[in-house]
């Protein structure tokens, strides 16, 4: 099965939100919020014992999101993600057994990287959209600006330690196709309940791109 390309993902919002649910009650009302709020895929951390039902609900309650799950870490993952309705699969790192089990997914995915090598032994493996973590730690914008030269067959989604001030540098790459990042969904707001700010955030967030 060839590896499905995470780009046309990347091209609906400019924001993939990272989620960590541990309430599956806020699943729904929480991608809902997002969706209303513009940004429609979204990823589910496998984190958490919640997170699978999560995506689940999300993809009964909320036909309008795309949803994903990430901490995609053990090939084991796949099949109990797939299961639960995930509709692309985010890793945060992607040894080679990983890299291998997610080629055969079938659903587009987004396997980690944080170095050249690690980029070029995806690419050699077919994965050109890659996720770029953790992003600020391992070199941020200047990283990634850096590596168009060398590899310009590579897209990225950028995520960790990404804020709104921080991600239209980001976005202005013309390898970063979105970034991702937690500061949408703020753990106080969730368990306020305050889904308007949650879906204000959204709105900025999906503005970031014109
Ligand atoms: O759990 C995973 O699979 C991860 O890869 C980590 C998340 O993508 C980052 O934790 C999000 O980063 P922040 O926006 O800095 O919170």
């Amino acid at each position: 099965m060839p590896v499905i390309d995470a780009r046309p993902l990347l091209a609906i919002s400019p924001v993939i939100p990272v989620l960590t649910i541990k309430d599956v009650a806020v699943a729904v009302p929480l991608a809902r919020a997002l969706a209303a709020g513009g940004l429609s895929v979204l990823e589910v951390t496998l984190r958490t014992p919640q997170a699978l039902e999560a995506i689940a609900a999300m993809r009964a309650g909320v036909p309008d999101a795309i949803v994903g799950a990430g901490t995609i870490t053990r090939p084991d993952d796949i099949s109990r993600a797939l299961a639960a309705g995930s509709q692309f699969l985010v890793s945060p790192g992607t040894p080679p057994e990983l890299a291998t089990a997610l080629a055969a997914a079938g659903v587009p995915v987004l396997p980690g990287c944080a170095t050249v090598s690690e980029a070029m032994a995806l690419a050699g493996r077919g994965f050109t959209c890659l996720k770029f973590f953790p992003a600020e730690p391992s070199g941020g914008v200047a990283f990634l600006k850096s590596l168009g030269g060398p590899l310009p067959g590579l897209a990225f989604c950028p995520t960790g330690g990404i804020d709104a001030a921080k991600a239209p540098a980001y976005l202005a790459l013309a390898n970063v196709g979105a970034v991702g990042g937690s500061w949408v969904v703020p753990e106080e707001a969730i368990a306020a309940g305050d889904f308007g700010r949650i879906e204000a955030l959204a709105r900025a967030a999906s503005a970031l791109r014109a």
